[in-house]
C-alpha cells in the first residue's frame, strides 16, 4: 500500500500492514495512511475501512479523488458482479504508439496502449487481452472438469479449518478478511516449516501436507507455468531473454497458499507477495476454483522505470485493471509481477453461486522456495527475528534495489532493530554474500512433482 505516500513516517517501530501469510510488501518509506484514512471515513462512514483504504490506494493516496470516486461508486444494491457495458475485449480501444519505441522481442507495439484511467477500473476477460496489458497470463478451463471438481472438494473440505492471519494496521491489530492455509509436500517440510520459517517475523502454526489430488494436479500446473514462463520471455522481453534476476532453470513449485474467500465480502488488499523466499523476479502459479472473482491489479513503477515489457500506458495516470478468474482458470503471474506491480481480490457486492461451492471462492498459488534463499542462510537482524526481502519500489536514487531488513517493526508491541543490508544476487537470482552465510548446506523444501524421487538431503 505504498501508492499513496505524500511524506515519510519514521522508519521503523511505526506500524505498517503486514501479514503471518507473509504476502505483504510494503517499503518503509510509507506515511500517514491513518490519518487520510480517517478523513475518508468521517466524510464516507458507511463505507467499510478496508474499502476505503483500496480506493485510497488506487488513488495515489489523493483524498480528493478517493471520496470523488466513493461517491461515484453504486450503492451496494446497485452493484452488478459483471458491470454492465464493460468491454469483453479491447481490440476497440487500441491506440497506437510510435513505430521507434517498440523493442526487440516485444510483440507488436501497434496495439498496446491500455485505455486505463487513474480512479477507474478496466475490466479484462480474454487471455490476448491480458497477457498483452498485464503482467500476467490466463489458461481458461486449465484442468479436466471432473478433476478441478475433484480438487474444489477436496479443498473445501480442508477450508472450515484454515485461519485468517493477523497484521499490524495503524496501531491496531487486525485479521485478514479471508482465510489461508500453507501447504507443503512432506511431513519433514511440514514440520520445517513451522520451525524454521518465518512470515511477516513469527512462525506459522498452520502448515499441512499437500492432498492426494492437489499433489496430482500439481504436475499439470508445474508444464503449464514453465511453458508460459517460455512463451512470455520468447514473446515479451527485451531481446526474446529472461529478466535479469530471473530464474534460469525450471520452476518446481514446493509451498502454496490456499486461499478461502467464503463470500463476497472477503478478500485481501492491495500487496506485492513476499519476496523473502521466492526471491527476486518470481513467477507464480495461481489456480482458482468455484466462485469468479476479480483480481485487481495496479501498477507501482512508472513503465517508463520498468524492466520491461509488457507495454500498457504511461504510470501515473493508470487506473486498475481487474482479471476476472473463473472457477478452473490458472492465472501466471509473471517475474514482472511482483516488483512493479500490486494486486488484490477486491470486496463484491454480490457473487453468482458456484453448483459445488456455493458462494465460496477457493484459490491455491503455488510458488517455488528457492533452496539458495533458506533461513539458515539469510541475514539475521539484531532483534533475533529474520530479515525480509524487499525491492526498492518508491525512492528514485535506489528504486530496483534490494535490502534485507528487521521486519520486527511491523510486529504488534516490537519495535525494530533498524537492521538494513542491501542485498545482491546473480543474473539467476541466487543470492551472493558479502561474507559467509548463516548456515551451510542442510535440508530444503521438496518439491509437489517429484518428491518421491529427489533424494533426502
Ligand atoms: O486469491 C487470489 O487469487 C490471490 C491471493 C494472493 O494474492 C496471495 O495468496 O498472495
Ligand atoms: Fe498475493
Amino acid at each position: 500500500m505504498d501508492a499513496f505516500v505524500s511524506r515519510k513516517k519514521p522508519r521503523l517501530g511505526s506500524s505498517t500492514a503486514s501479514s503471518k501469510h507473509g504476502d505483504r510488501q510494503e517499503t518503509p518509506e510509507e506515511d500517514s495512511t491513518d490519518v487520510k484514512l480517517a478523513i475518508l471515513l468521517s466524510l464516507h462512514p458507511d463505507i467499510p475501512q478496508e474499502r476505503l483504504l483500496d480506493v485510497l490506494v488506487s488513488c495515489d493516496g489523493s483524498i480528493e479523488a478517493a471520496s470523488s470516486t466513493l461517491l461515484s461508486l453504486p450503492s451496494p444494491s446497485k452493484k452488478l458482479k459483471r458491470p454492465a457495458g464493460v468491454q469483453m475485449s479491447l481490440s476497440s480501444h487500441y491506440m497506437p504508439i510510435k513505430k521507434e519505441e517498440k523493442g526487440e522481442g516485444e510483440e507488436d507495439e501497434e496495439k498496446k496502449m491500455l485505455p486505463t484511467r487513474k480512479g477507474k477500473t478496466l475490466h479484462l476477460y480474454s487471455p490476448e487481452d491480458i497477457a498483452t496489458h498485464t503482467p500476467c497470463t490466463i489458461i481458461h478451463n486449465f484442468l479436466p472438469a471432473s478433476e478441478a471438481n475433484n480438487l474444489l472438494e477436496e479443498l473445501l473440505g480442508e477450508s472450515p479449518t484454515f485461519t485468517r492471519y493477523q497484521f499490524q494496521l495503524f496501531n491496531r491489530t487486525v485479521q485478514s478478511s479471508h482465510t489461508s492455509s500453507l501447504y507443503v509436500s512432506t511431513p519433514e517440510d511440514e514440520q520445517r516449516q513451522t520451525a524454521e520459517y518465518t512470515y511477516g517475523g513469527t512462525y506459522r502454526t498452520d502448515v499441512r501436507q499437500v492432498l492426494p489430488t492437489m499433489r496430482a494436479v500439481s504436475a499439470s500446473v508445474q508444464q503449464a507455468v514453465n511453458r508460459e514462463i517460455q512463451t512470455r520471455i520468447r514473446t515479451r522481453y527485451p531481446g526474446g531473454k529472461k529478466l535479469q534476476f530471473q530464474a534460469a532453470r525450471e520452476w518446481t513449485p514446493n509451498a502454496a497458499f490456499v486461499n478461502c474467500y467464503a463470500g463476497p465480502a472477503e478478500h485481501v488488499g492491495f500487496h506485492s507477495d513476499d519476496l523473502t523466499y521466492l526471491g527476486p523476479r518470481p513467477v507464480i502459479g495461481s489456480l482458482s476454483l468455484g466462485v469468479e472473482r476479480e483480481f485487481r491489479i495496479r501498477r507501482i513503477i512508472p513503465k517508463e522505470n520498468t524492466h520491461a515489457i509488457t507495454s500498457t500506458s504511461t504510470s501515473s495516470s493508470e487506473g486498475q485493471i481487474a482479471i476476472h478468474l473463473p472457477h478452473n482458470s490458472l492465472l501466471v503471474m509473471h517475474a514482472e509481477m511482483q516488483e512493479e506491480w500490486k494486486h488484490a481480490i477486491a470486496p463484491a457486492q454480490t457473487v453468482s453461486p458456484h453448483p459445488l461451492a456455493g458462494n465460496i471462492r477457493i484459490n491455491i498459488t503455488y510458488r517455488w522456495y528457492r533452496d539458495s534463499l533458506h533461513p539458515r542462510f539469510t541475514p539475521r537482524c539484531r532483534c533475533g527475528v529474520h530479515t525480509i526481502l524487499r525491492c526498492v519500489q518508491r525512492k528514485m536514487e535506489t528504486r530496483g534495489r534490494y535490502m534485507w531488513m528487521c521486519h520486527a517493526g511491523y510486529l504488534p508491541g516490537k519495535q525494530g532493530c533498524s537492521f538494513f543490508q542491501w542485498a545482491h544476487f546473480d543474473d539467476d537470482g541466487d543470492p551472493i554474500w558479502s561474507r559467509k552465510a548463516n548456515g551451510t548446506g542442510g535440508p530444503t523444501l521438496s518439491d509437489f512433482v517429484d518428491s518421491g524421487t529427489k533424494p533426502a538431503t
